[in-house]
């Protein structure tokens, strides 16, 4: 079957999953999830795989016995890891004749509509011409504020950017538990609905061996996506034919099921709470407006203020006078054309409603 371009399918794959408790790199865990993976594409899934491993890789290769920066550490086992972690799931998807490609990333490139563009567009090439794109964090340059939470962010964002119908976390527990899982009467939660949503689960702060953000941020994050209209489904990448078994609900898990499907770009707008540029704030007229049934656009008649340096095409946060954050928005002009017509009327739009995504709260 050739490759659909439509995606089908996003699947992380977290550092725990792919080393062993000696902290060496799991090669036979790799190998059979890549088996796995290639059989799926051979029947027409269309799959962006997110793998986390360069830093687990690294510290298995390069041993740094000066007390170095913890920073500078990180960085050089995830630069040198990554080479083998993209050079071992190379040699196991040629057994399988499937070339991958690499693909690192930043926050910024998220938060940049330009990059977040030809991003889109290579994946989209790769994926036609049958390649495997297999994407992390460019560790090497994202440190502190450039940073994902973990690779579970970059997986929900990259989900939303290629239109994903699914989101499949693989960890090293079978899902989310009600509870420590390392408690006995900790039970595995099967289903997660828009209605327990808001229930509070206990996720304790406790990560695995490698893992950087812990459940935590895969609840925050599935629950995003979820929202979004994509299934996410988070499961145990240490069992045997996990990826088929869960696809076909044979295997434990935890399901987040998805609401109404997003436009992608009100998508790529729902993610960007970190990630807009600047700020505008409207006034009372234009908040009324906005939140009643009528389909409106932000004109700058309705604008009292804008801060931060933009172009047309960035994420801009909207605020009330009061502070409150009310949505985000694309803009329409940069952050000069915006100051010359604050206030005025008989104005281009600044935000048009197509590129327009208001909190649920606000
Ligand atoms: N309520 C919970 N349900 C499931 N796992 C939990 C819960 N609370 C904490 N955890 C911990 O989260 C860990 C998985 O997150 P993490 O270490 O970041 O993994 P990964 O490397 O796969 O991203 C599990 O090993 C588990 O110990
Ligand atoms: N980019 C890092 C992974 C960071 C991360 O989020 O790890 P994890 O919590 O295991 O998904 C690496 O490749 O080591």
């Amino acid at each position: 079957m050739s490759p659909k371009t439509e995606i089908n399918l996003v699947i992380k794959i977290g550092s725990n999953v792919l080393t062993q408790d000696n902290a060496k790199p799991d090669l036979k865990r790799m190998q059979e999830l890549s088996r796995q993976l290639a059989y799926l594409k051979r029947e027409g899934v269309n799959i962006v795989l997110i793998s986390s491993g360069a830093v687990a890789f690294g510290r298995g290769e390069i041993a740094l016995t000066e007390k170095l920066d913890p920073v500078l550490k990180k960085q050089i086992w995830a630069s040198t890891g990554q080479v083998e972690l993209i050079k071992t799931y190379k040699s196991f998807f040629a057994e399988e004749g499937i070339p991958v490609a690499q693909i690192l990333v930043t926050k910024e490139d998220f938060r940049d509509r330009k990059h977040f563009l030809n991003m889109k567009n290579c994946i989209q090439g790769l994926l036609r011409q049958g390649i495997l794109p297999i994407i992390n964090e460019n560790d090497t340059v994202a440190i502190t504020e450039l940073m994902f939470t973990d690779n579970d962010e970059l997986a929900s964002l990259t989900a939303a950017m290629v239109n994903a119908h699914k989101l499949i976390l693989l960890t090293n527990v079978d899902g989310v538990y009600d509870g420590p899982p390392s408690l006995p009467e900790a039970k595995l939660i099967p289903r997660i609905t828009k209605d327990s949503f808001s229930e509070e689960i206990q996720v304790s702060p406790i990560k695995s061996a490698f893992g950087r953000g812990g459940m935590l941020t895969k609840l925050n994050m599935a629950k995003k996506s979820a929202n979004l209209g994509i299934e996410v489904l988070i499961a145990n990448g240490k069992r045997d034919n996990i990826l088929i078994d869960v696809l076909e609900k044979k295997a434990p898990h935890t399901v987040f099921e998805a609401l109404a499907k997003k436009q992608s770009t009100k998508k790529w707008l729902a993610h960007g709470a970190e990630y807009y540029k600047g700020e505008i704030t409207i006034n009372e007229g234009a908040k009324e407006a906005l939140f009643s049934e009528k389909i409106i656009s932000i004109l700058p008649v309705g604008i009292t203020d804008s801060s931060g340096s933009f172009s047309k095409g960035d994420i801009i946060s909207i605020r009330d006078e009061a502070g409150s954050k009310l949505g985000l928005g694309r803009a329409e002009y940069n952050d000069l054309q915006l100051k010359e017509k604050i206030g005025q009327k008989n104005q281009k739009a600044f935000i048009h409603y197509d590129y327009l995504y208001l909190f649920q709260h606000a």
